[in-house]
C-alpha cells in the first residue's frame, strides 16, 4: 500500500460541477461558499485504491498527493479568446461527472517536474516547491506563466526553420501542457502554421527522423484481436474525441503510413486550443496497415509496419474491431473524427459507421462546412444567392464532392428545389477531365451525381471557358494547377471571380494568393486551405482567407459533446456554416475577407458549438437533458483554460 506524506484531510468538493452546464458565475469566488470539505477516515486516507476510485490513475507509490485547488482563482475575463477563466476549477463542464467531481492527482518532486499535465516549471511557487519536494530541483527564480509565454515566444521566433518551431512546440506539449496551450491560444495566428498546416505536413514526412517521444495511440495489424486491450493502455479513461487516420492521404502529400500520426495529434491540439475540449479527453489514433510509399518502406528510420498496405477484408476487419472497441470502451457519445483517409475508404467508412457511431469525416464534412461558410460570406461581394452561381471544382475526391454536396443541399433547402436540380449548376473536373454523363459507368460512385450532360473536356482551362463558373474551387491536392490562363479566364468571365485554392500544405495549393490577386488584377475573392500572407497589389492590401476546416471541427465537436449528441446530421453542418458566416463584420468585408480572423476563434467556436447543439436538440439527437437555456454561454464557460492551478 502506498503512503502519502501529507496532512491534508480534506478535499474540496465543487458543487457547481454536479451541474452539467451551470450558469457561468459572475465571479469565481462566488463558488467558494459551495465548497465542502470532505473528510475521509484515516484508514482510507492512505489508500491508493481510494485515490484511484476518485479518478486518479497516476498513483506514485513513492510520491505525495498533489491536490489542485481553486483557492486563488484567476480574475474572470469576459472573453474566451485569450484563454478563459477557470470558472469550474477543472474545465470540465462538458464532462459527465455525476458523483466524483474531484480534482486530484498524485506526483511529487522529480516525477512532478516530468509530468506534462502538472508541471509548471519555474512557475512553481516557493510554497509549492516546499510542499512537493521540488527544492533544489529548480533554479531559485519563480516566474509567472505570462513571463513563461513571453520567453517561449521569444525562443520560437529565433528559430528560422519552421520544423524547428514545430519540434519546440511538441517538446513543450510533452513537458508542460498548460504552457503549450496558453501559448497556442494567445498566439493562435502565429502558431497555427507551426503546429498545423503547413508545417505539420513536413513534420509527418520527416516523422521518423524527428521522432523523440511517441504521441497518441498506434494500432497496427499486429494489434489485431487486441485493440480493446490497447485502448485500455491509454492513461486517460474519459475520452470525448478521437481523431483517427490510417495515413493513406496525409493532406495533399499522399501516403505517409504510420507517420501520419502528426495529423491526429495536431488536429486534437486544435480541439483544445480552438474549441476548448480538455486535452485529457482527446485521443489521437493512427491505424497502421502498412504503406505503399516506397521511399518510407526503404527508409531506415521509418517507424511503421514495413509492408504494403493491407486492403479488402483484412483492412475492414481491423477498422471494424477498432470501431467496436471504441464504442465498447468509451460509449456512444465519443466523437470519432476520420482524418486523411484515402477517398475509397473515407466514403465507405462514413457510410458504414454513420448510423451506428458518432462519426464525422473532417475532409468531407468539415471542409464542406467551412467552404460553404466562405461562400455565404462571399455573397456580400458578388450578390444574389448560391442558386444564382455556377461552381466548377478541380478535384473530385472527398473535399470536392463533399463541398459540392453541401452547396447543393443548402441551395435545395433555401430555394426549395429538389437536390438533383440543385446539383445541376455544380461541375467537377478530375484527373481525366470534366465529369460528364458519358463517363458515368467508369467513375467511382461518389462522382456519379455530378456527371451532367456535356461533351467531354480534358483541360481545366477549357472547362472554365465552357462552363463559365462564377466560383472556382481547387481540391485536387496538386499544386500550381490554377495557371495564369485559368485565373485570367475566370477574371474575364466575372467582375469578382471567387477562387478557392484549398489543397494543403502550401506546396500543393492550386495557386498562391499573390498569383490570384495579380492575375485577376486585384478582383479575385480568394481563400486558400493553407495560410498566405496579405498581398500588396497596386497600392492596396488584400487579406486572403484561410478556408480550412480548423474553423469548423473544434466548435462542431464541442457542440456534439456538450449536447451529448449521438449522431452527426447534415443539417448540423449547415448550421455550423451559417454560424461561421455570421461572424463576418463590416470591417472584415472592407478588407475583402470572407473568413473572420483566427484570433477570435474561441468565440467563433462557441457560436458554432451552440448552433450545432441547438440543431441536435431540434433533431432529437441530443441526450444531455434538459437543454441548457443559453447554449453559447454554456459552450464558452465549459472551455478548457490553460491557466495553472495552485497546488497545496
Ligand atoms: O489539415 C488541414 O489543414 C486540412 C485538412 O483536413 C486536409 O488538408 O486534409
Ligand atoms: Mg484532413
Amino acid at each position: 500500500m502506498a503512503s502519502f506524506p501529507i496532512d491534508h484531510h480534506s478535499i474540496a468538493l465543487d458543487l457547481t460541477k454536479l451541474n452539467l452546464c451551470p450558469k457561468p458565475l459572475p465571479h469565481a469566488s462566488d463558488m467558494l461558499p459551495f465548497r465542502l470539505p470532505v473528510v475521509f477516515p484515516r484508514s482510507l486516507r492512505t489508500s491508493s485504491r481510494l485515490l484511484s476510485s476518485l479518478g486518479s490513475n497516476r498513483v506514485d507509490p513513492n510520491g505525495s498527493v498533489l491536490i489542485e485547488t481553486t483557492t486563488t482563482p484567476p480574475e474572470p475575463s469576459p472573453d474566451v479568446t485569450g484563454g478563459v477563466q477557470d470558472v469550474y476549477g477543472e474545465d470540465a463542464a462538458t464532462e459527465d461527472m455525476p458523483i466524483t467531481p474531484w480534482s486530484l492527482s498524485v506526483a511529487s518532486g522529480y516525477t512532478l517536474l516530468r509530468d506534462p499535465h502538472h508541471n509548471k516549471g519555474l512557475a512553481f511557487s516557493q510554497r509549492e516547491r516546499d510542499a512537493h519536494y521540488l527544492r533544489g530541483l529548480l533554479p531559485p527564480t519563480v516566474i509567472s506563466q505570462d513571463l513563461q509565454v513571453k520567453k517561449m515566444m521569444h525562443t520560437l521566433r529565433h528559430y528560422q526553420v519552421p520544423l524547428q518551431r514545430y519540434m519546440a512546440m511538441m517538446d513543450l506539449q510533452e513537458t508542460n501542457e498548460r504552457l503549450f496551450y496558453k501559448l497556442l491560444i494567445e498566439n493562435v495566428e502565429e502558431l497555427l502554421p507551426v503546429v498545423y498546416t503547413p508545417t505539420v505536413g513536413e513534420a509527418c514526412q520527416k516523422y521518423g527522423s524527428i521522432f523523440l517521444r511517441p504521441q497518441g495511440l498506434f494500432i497496427s495489424l499486429k494489434e489485431k484481436g487486441k485493440i480493446l486491450e490497447v485502448l485500455r493502455n491509454w492513461p486517460e479513461k474519459n475520452i470525448q474525441v478521437i481523431v483517427v487516420t490510417d495515413g493513406e492521404r496525409i493532406l495533399g502529400l499522399g501516403d505517409l503510413g504510420c507517420q501520419g500520426m502528426g495529423i491526429p495529434v495536431g488536429k486534437l491540439s486544435l480541439y483544445t486550443a480552438l474549441g476548448g475540449v480538455r486535452p485529457s479527453a482527446c485521443l489521437p489514433v493512427t491505424i497502421d496497415v502498412g504503406t505503399n510509399n516506397e521511399k518510407l518502406l526503404n527508409d531506415e528510420f521509418y517507424i511503421g509496419l514495413r509492408q504494403r498496405r493491407a486492403t479488402g477484408e483484412e483492412y475492414s476487419e481491423l477498422m471494424h474491431e477498432f470501431m467496436t472497441a471504441v464504442k465498447q470502451n468509451y460509449g456512444e457519445k465519443v466523437v470519432i473524427q476520420f482524418e486523411d483517409f484515402a477517398n475509397h475508404n473515407a466514403f465507405d467508412l462514413l457510410a458504414k459507421y454513420g448510423t451506428t457511431h458518432l462519426v464525422f469525416n473532417d475532409d468531407i464534412q468539415g471542409t464542406a462546412s467551412v467552404v460553404l461558410a466562405g461562400l455565404l460570406a462571399a455573397l456580400k461581394f458578388v450578390g444574389g444567392s448560391l442558386a444564382n452561381h455556377r461552381f466548377l471544382f478541380l478535384g473530385a475526391g472527398e473535399a470536392g464532392t463533399g463541398i459540392a454536396e453541401l452547396i447543393a443541399l443548402e441551395i435545395s433547402k433555401k430555394s426549395q428545389i429538389p437536390l438533383e436540380e440543385a446539383r445541376k449548376n455544380i461541375w467537377l473536373v478530375d484527373s481525366k477531365g470534366l465529369i460528364v454523363s458519358s463517363r458515368k459507368e467508369s467513375i467511382q460512385h461518389f462522382k456519379k451525381p455530378w456527371a451532367h450532360d456535356h461533351k467531354p473536356i480534358k483541360e481545366l482551362v477549357d472547362a472554365v471557358k465552357a462552363i463559365k463558373p462564377t466560383v472556382l474551387i481547387g481540391t485536387s491536392g496538386v499544386g500550381q494547377t490554377f495557371t495564369q490562363e485559368v485565373v485570367e479566364t475566370m477574371a474575364e468571365l466575372n467582375e469578382k471571380p471567387i477562387i478557392l485554392s484549398l489543397s494543403n500544405p502550401t506546396s500543393q495549393s492550386e495557386c498562391t494568393a499573390e498569383q490570384a490577386y495579380t492575375w485577376s488584377k486585384g478582383r479575385a475573392i480568394f481563400a486558400s486551405g493553407s495560410p498566405f500572407a496579405p498581398v500588396e497589389y497596386e497600392g492596396k492590401t488584400f487579406v486572403p482567407g484561410q478556408a480550412n476546416n480548423a474553423y469548423i471541427f473544434p466548435g462542431f465537436g464541442l457542440g456534439l459533446i456538450m449536447s451529448g449528441t449521438i449522431r452527426v446530421h447534415d443539417d448540423m453542418l449547415l448550421a455550423a456554416s451559417e454560424a461561421l458566416a455570421e461572424q463576418l463584420m463590416e470591417e472584415h468585408y472592407e478588407k475583402g475577407m470572407i473568413f473572420p480572423p483566427f484570433r477570435n476563434i474561441r468565440k467563433i467556436s462557441a457560436r458554432i458549438a451552440a448552433r450545432v447543439a441547438a440543431k441536435a436538440y431540434e433533431l432529437g439527437l441530443a441526450t444531455r437533458l434538459p437543454q441548457p437555456k443559453e447554449l453559447e454561454k454554456c459552450a464558452e464557460s465549459s472551455m478548457y483554460s490553460p491557466s495553472y492551478h495552485s497546488y497545496r
